[in-house]
Protein backbone atom coordinates (compact mmCIF):
# COMPACT_ATOMS: atom_id res chain seq x y z
CA UNK A 1 0.00 0.00 0.00
CA UNK A 2 0.85 3.59 -0.86
CA UNK A 3 0.72 5.48 2.83
CA UNK A 4 -1.15 8.47 1.87
CA UNK A 5 0.52 10.22 5.21
CA UNK A 6 2.75 13.42 5.26
CA UNK A 7 5.18 13.05 8.15
CA UNK A 8 3.82 15.05 11.08
CA UNK A 9 7.66 16.86 10.90
CA UNK A 10 7.58 17.06 7.37
CA UNK A 11 3.69 19.67 7.17
CA UNK A 12 3.24 23.09 6.78
CA UNK A 13 2.23 23.16 10.52
CA UNK A 14 4.53 21.71 12.58
CA UNK A 15 6.52 25.19 11.98
CA UNK A 16 4.03 27.17 12.67
CA UNK A 17 3.36 24.79 15.97
CA UNK A 18 6.41 25.18 17.25
CA UNK A 19 6.37 28.92 16.85
CA UNK A 20 3.09 28.90 18.51
CA UNK A 21 4.41 27.09 21.46
CA UNK A 22 7.16 29.47 21.59
CA UNK A 23 5.23 32.78 21.24
CA UNK A 24 2.13 32.06 23.39
CA UNK A 25 1.98 27.89 24.50
CA UNK A 26 4.87 28.05 26.57
CA UNK A 27 3.09 30.70 28.99
CA UNK A 28 -0.31 29.28 28.59
CA UNK A 29 -2.04 30.27 31.78
CA UNK A 30 -6.28 28.31 32.00
CA UNK A 31 -7.24 31.17 33.83
CA UNK A 32 -6.25 33.84 31.52
CA UNK A 33 -7.73 31.88 28.54
CA UNK A 34 -10.76 31.76 30.95
CA UNK A 35 -11.43 35.02 31.65
CA UNK A 36 -10.60 36.35 28.14
CA UNK A 37 -13.35 33.97 26.91
CA UNK A 38 -16.72 33.55 28.44
CA UNK A 39 -17.78 30.49 26.41
CA UNK A 40 -14.49 28.46 26.71
CA UNK A 41 -16.65 25.45 28.49
CA UNK A 42 -18.59 24.98 25.07
CA UNK A 43 -15.79 25.88 22.44
CA UNK A 44 -13.92 23.57 24.27
CA UNK A 45 -16.62 20.58 24.48
CA UNK A 46 -17.10 18.00 22.79
CA UNK A 47 -19.93 15.65 22.05
CA UNK A 48 -19.49 12.34 20.42
CA UNK A 49 -21.68 9.07 20.76
CA UNK A 50 -22.81 8.18 24.29
CA UNK A 51 -19.32 10.37 25.91
CA UNK A 52 -19.08 13.80 26.28
CA UNK A 53 -15.70 15.25 27.08
CA UNK A 54 -14.89 19.28 28.37
CA UNK A 55 -11.42 19.88 26.77
CA UNK A 56 -11.43 23.38 28.17
CA UNK A 57 -9.41 22.78 31.19
CA UNK A 58 -6.17 21.91 28.53
CA UNK A 59 -3.27 24.25 27.30
CA UNK A 60 -4.93 25.42 24.56
CA UNK A 61 -6.40 28.09 22.78
CA UNK A 62 -8.30 28.34 19.10
CA UNK A 63 -5.27 29.47 17.31
CA UNK A 64 -3.52 26.01 19.06
CA UNK A 65 -6.91 24.05 18.24
CA UNK A 66 -6.74 25.49 14.29
CA UNK A 67 -3.24 24.34 13.67
CA UNK A 68 -3.44 21.05 15.40
CA UNK A 69 -6.31 20.54 13.07
CA UNK A 70 -4.49 21.61 9.94
CA UNK A 71 -1.65 19.37 10.98
CA UNK A 72 -3.82 16.52 11.44
CA UNK A 73 -4.93 17.35 7.40
CA UNK A 74 -1.85 17.98 6.29
CA UNK A 75 -0.41 14.95 7.41
CA UNK A 76 -3.27 12.66 5.40
CA UNK A 77 -4.91 11.55 8.52
CA UNK A 78 -8.55 11.38 6.33
CA UNK A 79 -7.09 9.33 3.68
CA UNK A 80 -5.17 7.13 6.31
CA UNK A 81 -8.31 6.55 8.41
CA UNK A 82 -10.30 5.88 4.96
CA UNK A 83 -7.54 3.62 4.02
CA UNK A 84 -8.14 1.50 7.37
CA UNK A 85 -12.30 1.70 6.47
CA UNK A 86 -11.05 0.45 2.87
CA UNK A 87 -9.80 -2.62 4.45
CA UNK A 88 -6.04 -1.22 2.99
CA UNK A 89 -3.24 -3.35 4.47
CA UNK A 90 -1.51 0.08 6.65
CA UNK A 91 -0.15 -2.00 8.99
CA UNK A 92 2.58 -2.42 6.33
CA UNK A 93 5.32 -3.72 8.56
CA UNK A 94 3.04 -6.94 8.58
CA UNK A 95 1.17 -6.18 5.41
CA UNK A 96 -1.86 -6.25 7.38
CA UNK A 97 -6.18 -5.03 7.31
CA UNK A 98 -6.49 -2.98 10.27
CA UNK A 99 -10.34 -3.80 10.58
CA UNK A 100 -10.83 -4.35 14.54
CA UNK A 101 -13.74 -1.61 13.51
CA UNK A 102 -15.60 -4.89 11.25
CA UNK A 103 -16.11 -6.60 14.35
CA UNK A 104 -19.02 -3.87 15.03
CA UNK A 105 -20.57 -3.64 12.08
CA UNK A 106 -23.81 -4.28 11.56
CA UNK A 107 -24.23 -7.17 9.27
CA UNK A 108 -27.09 -7.41 6.51
CA UNK A 109 -30.85 -6.94 7.48
CA UNK A 110 -29.47 -5.36 10.58
CA UNK A 111 -30.13 -1.28 11.80
CA UNK A 112 -27.26 0.31 10.28
CA UNK A 113 -26.09 -1.91 7.74
CA UNK A 114 -24.14 -0.34 5.30
CA UNK A 115 -23.33 -1.44 1.60
CA UNK A 116 -19.24 -2.49 2.06
CA UNK A 117 -16.79 -1.24 0.37
CA UNK A 118 -15.53 -3.87 -1.63
CA UNK A 119 -15.23 -7.87 -1.73
CA UNK A 120 -12.87 -8.22 0.93
CA UNK A 121 -14.87 -6.21 3.41
CA UNK A 122 -18.22 -7.90 2.35
CA UNK A 123 -16.86 -11.34 2.38
CA UNK A 124 -14.95 -10.62 5.93
CA UNK A 125 -18.26 -9.05 7.55
CA UNK A 126 -20.10 -12.45 6.97
CA UNK A 127 -16.91 -14.30 8.61
CA UNK A 128 -17.70 -11.78 11.52
CA UNK A 129 -21.64 -12.71 11.50
CA UNK A 130 -20.63 -15.94 11.28
CA UNK A 131 -18.25 -16.08 14.11
CA UNK A 132 -20.39 -13.31 16.16
CA UNK A 133 -23.41 -15.64 16.12
CA UNK A 134 -21.36 -19.00 16.86
CA UNK A 135 -20.12 -17.15 19.65
CA UNK A 136 -22.94 -15.77 21.26
CA UNK A 137 -25.21 -19.43 21.35
CA UNK A 138 -21.66 -20.70 23.06
CA UNK A 139 -21.87 -17.99 25.44
CA UNK A 140 -25.64 -18.70 26.21
CA UNK A 141 -25.53 -22.44 26.22
CA UNK A 142 -22.40 -21.51 28.93
CA UNK A 143 -25.18 -19.38 30.71
CA UNK A 144 -28.06 -21.99 30.80
CA UNK A 145 -25.29 -24.68 31.89
CA UNK A 146 -26.15 -24.68 35.49
CA UNK A 147 -23.24 -27.35 35.98
CA UNK A 148 -20.73 -24.66 34.64
CA UNK A 149 -20.02 -22.45 37.80
CA UNK A 150 -16.38 -21.13 36.86
CA UNK A 151 -14.87 -19.82 33.85
CA UNK A 152 -10.84 -19.68 33.62
CA UNK A 153 -9.61 -17.87 30.60
CA UNK A 154 -6.20 -18.00 29.60
CA UNK A 155 -4.65 -15.66 27.57
CA UNK A 156 -2.22 -12.56 28.02
CA UNK A 157 -1.80 -9.06 26.82
CA UNK A 158 -4.27 -8.50 24.71
CA UNK A 159 -6.41 -12.01 24.64
CA UNK A 160 -6.75 -11.39 28.43
CA UNK A 161 -6.55 -6.98 29.00
CA UNK A 162 -9.85 -6.12 27.15
CA UNK A 163 -11.74 -8.95 28.06
CA UNK A 164 -10.61 -8.93 32.12
CA UNK A 165 -11.16 -4.92 31.99
CA UNK A 166 -15.13 -5.49 30.57
CA UNK A 167 -15.96 -7.95 32.58
CA UNK A 168 -15.34 -5.51 35.72
CA UNK A 169 -16.76 -2.68 34.08
CA UNK A 170 -19.77 -4.86 33.32
CA UNK A 171 -20.36 -6.16 36.51
CA UNK A 172 -23.31 -5.09 37.50
CA UNK A 173 -24.84 -7.14 34.20
CA UNK A 174 -23.22 -9.96 34.71
CA UNK A 175 -24.53 -13.39 35.54
CA UNK A 176 -25.45 -14.29 39.11
CA UNK A 177 -23.75 -17.77 39.20
CA UNK A 178 -20.79 -17.50 37.10
CA UNK A 179 -17.33 -17.01 38.22
CA UNK A 180 -14.65 -15.68 35.61
CA UNK A 181 -11.19 -15.99 36.39
CA UNK A 182 -8.68 -14.61 34.27
CA UNK A 183 -4.95 -16.14 34.04
CA UNK A 184 -2.18 -14.53 32.37
CA UNK A 185 0.88 -14.80 34.26
CA UNK A 186 3.00 -17.05 33.51
CA UNK A 187 4.12 -17.43 37.42
CA UNK A 188 2.48 -20.13 38.93
CA UNK A 189 0.67 -18.31 41.57
CA UNK A 190 -1.99 -17.12 39.66
CA UNK A 191 -3.26 -20.41 37.76
CA UNK A 192 -2.59 -22.45 40.79
CA UNK A 193 -4.35 -20.01 42.92
CA UNK A 194 -7.52 -20.79 40.62
CA UNK A 195 -6.84 -24.28 40.11
CA UNK A 196 -6.55 -24.47 44.10
CA UNK A 197 -10.30 -23.34 43.96
CA UNK A 198 -12.36 -24.69 41.06
CA UNK A 199 -13.29 -28.77 39.82
CA UNK A 200 -13.02 -30.26 36.49
CA UNK A 201 -16.75 -30.86 35.94
CA UNK A 202 -17.76 -27.43 36.84
CA UNK A 203 -15.05 -25.51 34.70
CA UNK A 204 -14.65 -24.53 31.22
CA UNK A 205 -11.05 -23.53 30.35
CA UNK A 206 -11.27 -20.99 27.47
CA UNK A 207 -7.79 -21.03 25.67
CA UNK A 208 -7.37 -16.83 24.25
CA UNK A 209 -4.63 -16.60 22.18
CA UNK A 210 -4.20 -15.14 18.80
CA UNK A 211 -1.30 -16.64 17.74
CA UNK A 212 -1.96 -19.96 19.76
CA UNK A 213 1.79 -19.97 20.39
CA UNK A 214 2.60 -17.02 23.15
CA UNK A 215 4.14 -18.93 25.71
CA UNK A 216 2.67 -18.37 28.63
CA UNK A 217 -0.36 -18.78 27.34
CA UNK A 218 0.61 -22.07 26.32
CA UNK A 219 2.35 -23.12 29.60
CA UNK A 220 -0.60 -22.09 31.25
CA UNK A 221 -3.15 -23.99 28.87
CA UNK A 222 -1.01 -27.15 29.34
CA UNK A 223 -0.69 -26.54 32.82
CA UNK A 224 -4.72 -26.55 32.88
CA UNK A 225 -4.94 -29.57 30.50
CA UNK A 226 -2.87 -31.84 32.59
CA UNK A 227 -4.82 -30.72 35.70
CA UNK A 228 -7.83 -31.48 33.90
CA UNK A 229 -6.46 -34.73 32.98
CA UNK A 230 -5.08 -35.60 36.44
CA UNK A 231 -8.22 -34.97 38.45
CA UNK A 232 -10.77 -37.61 36.52
CA UNK A 233 -10.95 -35.58 32.65
CA UNK A 234 -10.62 -37.65 30.15
CA UNK A 235 -9.45 -36.96 26.48
CA UNK A 236 -11.84 -38.93 24.79
CA UNK A 237 -14.44 -37.28 23.17
CA UNK A 238 -17.15 -39.58 24.16
CA UNK A 239 -16.56 -39.29 27.80
CA UNK A 240 -18.30 -37.74 30.62
CA UNK A 241 -15.63 -35.27 31.90
CA UNK A 242 -14.01 -34.82 28.43
CA UNK A 243 -11.10 -32.45 27.68
CA UNK A 244 -13.37 -31.50 24.70
CA UNK A 245 -16.47 -30.10 26.62
CA UNK A 246 -14.15 -28.62 28.74
CA UNK A 247 -11.77 -26.58 26.51
CA UNK A 248 -12.45 -23.80 24.68
CA UNK A 249 -10.21 -22.16 22.03
CA UNK A 250 -10.16 -18.51 20.84
CA UNK A 251 -7.74 -18.21 18.28
CA UNK A 252 -6.72 -17.47 14.81
CA UNK A 253 -4.62 -20.74 14.77
CA UNK A 254 -7.19 -23.40 13.88
CA UNK A 255 -4.48 -25.65 13.36
CA UNK A 256 -2.95 -25.38 17.10
CA UNK A 257 -5.89 -25.36 18.78
CA UNK A 258 -7.13 -28.82 17.35
CA UNK A 259 -3.21 -30.33 18.08
CA UNK A 260 -4.06 -29.30 21.69
CA UNK A 261 -6.74 -31.77 22.02
CA UNK A 262 -9.64 -28.73 21.35
CA UNK A 263 -12.55 -29.38 18.86
CA UNK A 264 -14.66 -26.15 19.50
CA UNK A 265 -12.65 -23.44 18.44
CA UNK A 266 -14.26 -19.94 17.94
CA UNK A 267 -11.54 -18.42 15.35
CA UNK A 268 -10.60 -14.59 14.17
CA UNK A 269 -8.73 -13.14 11.69
CA UNK A 270 -4.88 -12.09 11.29
CA UNK A 271 -6.87 -7.87 10.39
CA UNK A 272 -7.56 -8.17 14.16
CA UNK A 273 -4.82 -7.00 16.50
CA UNK A 274 -4.45 -8.71 19.79
CA UNK A 275 -4.78 -5.31 21.39
CA UNK A 276 -7.97 -4.55 19.98
CA UNK A 277 -9.49 -8.12 19.66
CA UNK A 278 -12.09 -8.01 22.78
CA UNK A 279 -14.74 -7.64 20.02
CA UNK A 280 -13.79 -10.72 18.91
CA UNK A 281 -13.93 -14.43 19.65
CA UNK A 282 -11.77 -13.20 22.58
CA UNK A 283 -14.94 -11.53 23.77
CA UNK A 284 -16.30 -15.03 25.05
CA UNK A 285 -15.77 -14.57 28.24
CA UNK A 286 -17.45 -10.97 28.28
CA UNK A 287 -20.57 -12.23 26.14
CA UNK A 288 -20.43 -15.04 29.13
CA UNK A 289 -20.59 -12.84 32.15
CA UNK A 290 -23.04 -10.44 30.36
CA UNK A 291 -25.14 -12.48 27.39
CA UNK A 292 -25.58 -11.78 24.16
CA UNK A 293 -27.99 -9.02 24.46
CA UNK A 294 -25.57 -6.71 26.09
CA UNK A 295 -22.74 -8.11 24.07
CA UNK A 296 -24.79 -7.04 20.99
CA UNK A 297 -25.46 -3.54 22.70
CA UNK A 298 -21.55 -3.13 23.52
CA UNK A 299 -20.55 -3.51 19.86
CA UNK A 300 -23.30 -1.31 19.10
CA UNK A 301 -21.91 1.60 21.12
CA UNK A 302 -18.50 1.16 19.66
CA UNK A 303 -20.41 1.11 15.72
CA UNK A 304 -21.73 4.58 16.81
CA UNK A 305 -18.12 5.38 17.90
CA UNK A 306 -16.75 4.01 14.10
CA UNK A 307 -19.47 6.08 12.83
CA UNK A 308 -18.31 9.67 14.64
CA UNK A 309 -14.53 8.86 13.58
CA UNK A 310 -14.85 8.15 10.27
CA UNK A 311 -17.60 10.71 9.36
CA UNK A 312 -17.24 14.16 11.95
CA UNK A 313 -15.62 16.80 10.80
CA UNK A 314 -11.83 17.01 12.02
CA UNK A 315 -13.14 20.22 14.47
CA UNK A 316 -15.72 18.15 16.01
CA UNK A 317 -13.91 14.28 16.50
CA UNK A 318 -13.32 13.83 19.11
CA UNK A 319 -10.94 11.04 18.84
CA UNK A 320 -9.14 13.56 16.40
CA UNK A 321 -9.28 15.96 18.80
CA UNK A 322 -7.97 14.00 21.61
CA UNK A 323 -5.11 12.12 19.33
CA UNK A 324 -4.23 15.71 18.26
CA UNK A 325 -4.25 17.19 22.02
CA UNK A 326 -1.63 14.20 22.69
CA UNK A 327 0.85 15.79 20.07
CA UNK A 328 0.51 18.76 21.23
CA UNK A 329 1.10 17.95 24.99
CA UNK A 330 4.29 15.15 24.12
CA UNK A 331 6.00 16.98 21.10
CA UNK A 332 5.89 20.88 22.07
CA UNK A 333 5.25 20.93 25.85
CA UNK A 334 7.11 17.84 26.16
CA UNK A 335 4.70 16.23 28.50
CA UNK A 336 6.05 12.24 28.79
CA UNK A 337 3.22 10.89 30.31
CA UNK A 338 -0.82 11.02 30.92
CA UNK A 339 -2.27 9.70 33.80
CA UNK A 340 -5.95 8.50 33.45
CA UNK A 341 -8.26 8.80 36.42
CA UNK A 342 -11.72 6.76 36.33
CA UNK A 343 -14.20 7.73 38.82
CA UNK A 344 -15.46 4.45 38.36
CA UNK A 345 -14.82 1.42 40.31
CA UNK A 346 -16.06 -0.32 37.41
CA UNK A 347 -13.20 0.86 35.48
CA UNK A 348 -10.46 0.22 37.06
CA UNK A 349 -8.38 -2.18 34.96
CA UNK A 350 -8.96 0.57 32.04
CA UNK A 351 -5.71 2.61 32.97
CA UNK A 352 -4.20 -1.41 32.34
CA UNK A 353 -5.84 -1.54 29.44
CA UNK A 354 -4.94 1.37 27.81
CA UNK A 355 -1.52 0.21 29.31
CA UNK A 356 -0.97 -1.67 26.17
CA UNK A 357 -3.28 -0.17 23.72
CA UNK A 358 -1.71 3.14 23.80
CA UNK A 359 2.07 2.24 24.60
CA UNK A 360 2.16 -1.06 22.78
CA UNK A 361 0.58 0.56 19.59
CA UNK A 362 2.31 3.94 19.86
CA UNK A 363 5.71 3.77 21.89
CA UNK A 364 8.12 3.85 18.28
CA UNK A 365 11.21 5.18 17.37
CA UNK A 366 10.77 4.50 13.56
CA UNK A 367 8.07 5.87 11.09
CA UNK A 368 6.57 3.00 9.00
CA UNK A 369 9.61 3.50 6.68
CA UNK A 370 11.76 2.37 9.51
CA UNK A 371 13.52 5.96 9.34
CA UNK A 372 14.51 7.07 13.08
CA UNK A 373 12.13 9.69 14.27
CA UNK A 374 13.09 13.08 15.52
CA UNK A 375 10.35 13.29 18.07
CA UNK A 376 8.59 11.66 20.84
CA UNK A 377 5.58 9.25 20.15
CA UNK A 378 3.42 7.59 23.16
CA UNK A 379 3.76 9.10 26.41
CA UNK A 380 3.52 6.79 29.66
CA UNK A 381 0.15 6.13 30.21
CA UNK A 382 -0.80 5.16 34.09
CA UNK A 383 -3.42 5.92 36.56
CA UNK A 384 -5.70 4.43 39.23
CA UNK A 385 -9.45 5.15 39.93
CA UNK A 386 -10.24 7.89 41.66
CA UNK A 387 -10.47 8.39 44.05
CA UNK A 388 -8.06 6.02 45.41
CA UNK A 389 -5.54 7.93 43.07
CA UNK A 390 -6.12 10.75 45.31
CA UNK A 391 -4.65 8.73 48.21
CA UNK A 392 -1.54 7.96 46.40
CA UNK A 393 -0.01 10.00 43.67
CA UNK A 394 -1.93 13.14 43.39
CA UNK A 395 0.33 14.57 45.99
CA UNK A 396 2.87 14.61 42.62
CA UNK A 397 0.27 15.81 40.42
CA UNK A 398 -0.63 18.64 41.91
CA UNK A 399 2.19 19.85 43.48
CA UNK A 400 5.32 18.01 41.80
CA UNK A 401 7.92 19.38 39.07
CA UNK A 402 6.50 17.74 36.39
CA UNK A 403 2.92 18.79 34.71
CA UNK A 404 0.89 15.43 33.54
CA UNK A 405 -2.08 15.93 31.91
CA UNK A 406 -4.99 14.01 33.80
CA UNK A 407 -7.64 12.24 32.26
CA UNK A 408 -11.16 12.18 34.22
CA UNK A 409 -13.90 9.95 33.19
CA UNK A 410 -17.11 10.45 35.22
CA UNK A 411 -20.95 8.59 35.20
CA UNK A 412 -24.02 10.60 35.68
CA UNK A 413 -25.47 8.13 36.97
CA UNK A 414 -23.87 5.75 39.69
CA UNK A 415 -24.57 1.90 39.22
CA UNK A 416 -25.26 1.42 42.62
CA UNK A 417 -28.22 1.51 45.48
CA UNK A 418 -26.19 3.74 47.61
CA UNK A 419 -27.29 7.17 47.32
CA UNK A 420 -24.51 9.39 49.28
CA UNK A 421 -21.89 7.52 47.33
CA UNK A 422 -22.19 9.12 43.87
CA UNK A 423 -22.45 12.42 44.67
CA UNK A 424 -19.41 12.30 47.00
CA UNK A 425 -17.46 10.23 44.02
CA UNK A 426 -18.62 13.04 41.25
CA UNK A 427 -17.52 15.73 43.59
CA UNK A 428 -14.34 14.39 44.43
CA UNK A 429 -13.47 13.96 40.79
CA UNK A 430 -14.39 17.69 39.93
CA UNK A 431 -12.31 18.97 42.70
CA UNK A 432 -9.38 17.40 41.35
CA UNK A 433 -9.88 18.53 38.07
CA UNK A 434 -10.70 22.19 39.45
CA UNK A 435 -7.59 22.09 42.15
CA UNK A 436 -5.06 21.17 39.22
CA UNK A 437 -6.56 24.42 36.81
CA UNK A 438 -6.71 26.53 40.15
CA UNK A 439 -4.22 25.69 42.14
CA UNK A 440 -4.36 27.56 45.16
CA UNK A 441 -3.39 31.43 44.30
CA UNK A 442 -1.06 33.26 46.62
CA UNK A 443 0.14 30.07 48.40
CA UNK A 444 3.81 29.55 49.04
CA UNK A 445 6.01 27.23 50.71
CA UNK A 446 4.13 23.62 51.66
CA UNK A 447 1.30 24.96 50.75
CA UNK A 448 2.05 26.12 47.15
CA UNK A 449 -0.57 24.62 44.53
CA UNK A 450 1.19 26.18 41.26
CA UNK A 451 -2.26 25.59 39.42
CA UNK A 452 -2.48 25.66 35.35
CA UNK A 453 -2.34 21.86 35.38
CA UNK A 454 -4.30 20.09 32.76
CA UNK A 455 -7.12 17.72 32.14
CA UNK A 456 -9.76 16.52 30.07
CA UNK A 457 -12.78 15.11 31.69
CA UNK A 458 -15.34 12.82 29.97
CA UNK A 459 -18.33 11.64 30.96
CA UNK A 460 -20.58 8.61 30.24
CA UNK A 461 -24.44 8.50 31.24
CA UNK A 462 -24.14 5.33 32.81
CA UNK A 463 -21.22 2.16 32.83
CA UNK A 464 -23.98 0.14 30.40
CA UNK A 465 -22.00 -1.88 27.72
CA UNK A 466 -23.69 1.04 25.08
CA UNK A 467 -21.39 3.66 26.55
CA UNK A 468 -18.85 1.28 27.46
CA UNK A 469 -18.39 -0.35 23.76
CA UNK A 470 -18.34 3.62 22.39
CA UNK A 471 -15.61 4.86 25.00
CA UNK A 472 -13.10 2.12 24.73
CA UNK A 473 -13.72 2.76 20.79
CA UNK A 474 -12.62 5.97 21.56
CA UNK A 475 -9.42 5.02 22.95
CA UNK A 476 -8.82 3.16 20.08
CA UNK A 477 -9.29 6.00 17.09
CA UNK A 478 -7.69 8.44 19.45
CA UNK A 479 -4.86 6.40 19.23
CA UNK A 480 -5.04 5.94 15.35
CA UNK A 481 -5.23 9.56 15.35
CA UNK A 482 -2.24 10.07 17.30
CA UNK A 483 -0.31 7.32 15.54
CA UNK A 484 -1.73 8.19 12.11
CA UNK A 485 0.06 11.72 12.98
CA UNK A 486 3.10 10.36 14.12
CA UNK A 487 3.69 8.89 11.01
CA UNK A 488 3.98 5.34 12.86
CA UNK A 489 2.81 2.20 12.30
CA UNK A 490 0.36 1.41 15.49
CA UNK A 491 -0.48 -2.11 14.61
CA UNK A 492 2.19 -3.86 14.95
CA UNK A 493 4.95 -4.63 18.10
CA UNK A 494 8.11 -5.55 17.02
CA UNK A 495 9.14 -4.49 20.41
CA UNK A 496 7.85 -6.74 22.30
CA UNK A 497 10.62 -10.32 20.24
CA UNK A 498 13.74 -9.75 21.96
CA UNK A 499 13.08 -10.40 25.01
CA UNK A 500 10.69 -13.43 24.21
CA UNK A 501 13.56 -14.89 22.12
CA UNK A 502 15.79 -14.13 25.13
CA UNK A 503 14.11 -15.67 27.25
CA UNK A 504 14.08 -18.76 25.62
CA UNK A 505 17.40 -19.08 25.13
CA UNK A 506 17.78 -18.24 29.22
CA UNK A 507 15.48 -20.73 30.36
CA UNK A 508 18.01 -23.42 30.12
CA UNK A 509 20.81 -21.73 32.13
CA UNK A 510 18.61 -21.51 34.81
CA UNK A 511 19.16 -24.85 35.40
CA UNK A 512 23.03 -25.58 34.40
CA UNK A 513 24.25 -22.07 35.91
CA UNK A 514 26.40 -21.73 32.66
CA UNK A 515 25.68 -18.19 32.03
CA UNK A 516 29.81 -17.47 31.43
CA UNK A 517 29.09 -16.50 27.82
CA UNK A 518 26.65 -13.86 28.59
CA UNK A 519 27.02 -10.36 29.84
CA UNK A 520 28.56 -9.86 33.61
CA UNK A 521 24.91 -8.74 34.68
CA UNK A 522 23.03 -11.09 33.64
CA UNK A 523 25.45 -14.46 34.38
CA UNK A 524 26.16 -12.92 37.84
CA UNK A 525 22.28 -12.66 38.13
CA UNK A 526 21.73 -16.37 36.78
CA UNK A 527 24.53 -17.48 39.53
CA UNK A 528 23.02 -15.35 42.55
CA UNK A 529 19.78 -17.08 41.28
CA UNK A 530 21.24 -20.54 41.56
CA UNK A 531 22.24 -20.38 45.06
CA UNK A 532 19.74 -22.10 47.33
CA UNK A 533 17.34 -19.63 48.67
CA UNK A 534 17.87 -18.55 52.25
CA UNK A 535 15.84 -19.72 54.96
CA UNK A 536 14.98 -17.86 58.51
CA UNK A 537 16.83 -14.43 59.46
O1 LIG B 1 -3.05 -13.52 21.70
P1 LIG B 1 -1.63 -13.94 21.64
O2 LIG B 1 -1.19 -14.36 20.27
O3 LIG B 1 -1.35 -15.02 22.66
O4 LIG B 1 -0.76 -12.70 22.02
C1 LIG B 1 -0.80 -12.13 23.27
C2 LIG B 1 0.02 -10.85 23.34
O5 LIG B 1 1.39 -11.16 23.26
C3 LIG B 1 2.25 -10.55 22.33
O6 LIG B 1 3.56 -10.68 22.76
C4 LIG B 1 1.96 -9.13 21.99
O7 LIG B 1 2.84 -8.22 22.57
C5 LIG B 1 0.55 -8.69 22.32
O8 LIG B 1 0.16 -7.74 21.38
C6 LIG B 1 -0.42 -9.82 22.33
O9 LIG B 1 -1.70 -9.35 22.64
Amino acid sequence: MIDPRTRCDRTPAWPLLKAHYDEEGRGFRLHEAFAADRDRFSRFSLKAPLVFADLSKNLLDGRTRGLLTQLARESGLEAYRDAMFAGEPINNTENRAVMHWLLRSPGPGEEGWQEPANRFIADSLADVHETLDAMLAIAEGVRANEAITDIVNIGIGGSDLGPAMAVKALEDFEHPAKRLHFISNVDGMELGNVLRKVKPESTLFLIASKTFTTAETMLNAHAARKWFLAHGGSPERGAKLSLSRHFIALTTNLKAASEFGIDTTLGFWDWVGGRYSMWSAIGLPIAIAIGAENFRSMLRGAHAMDEHFRRAPLEENLPVQLGLLDVWYRNFHGFTSRSIAPYSHGLRRLPAYLQQLEMESNGKGVDAKGDVLPYATSPVIWGEPGTNGQHAFFQMIHQGPDTVPVEFIALREGGNDLPEHHPRLLANALAQAQALMVGRPGSSGHSYFPGNRPSTFMVLDRLDPESFGALIALYEHRVFASGAIWGIDSFDQWGVELGKVLARELEPLLASGDGEQLDPSTAGLLRYLQEPAARGA
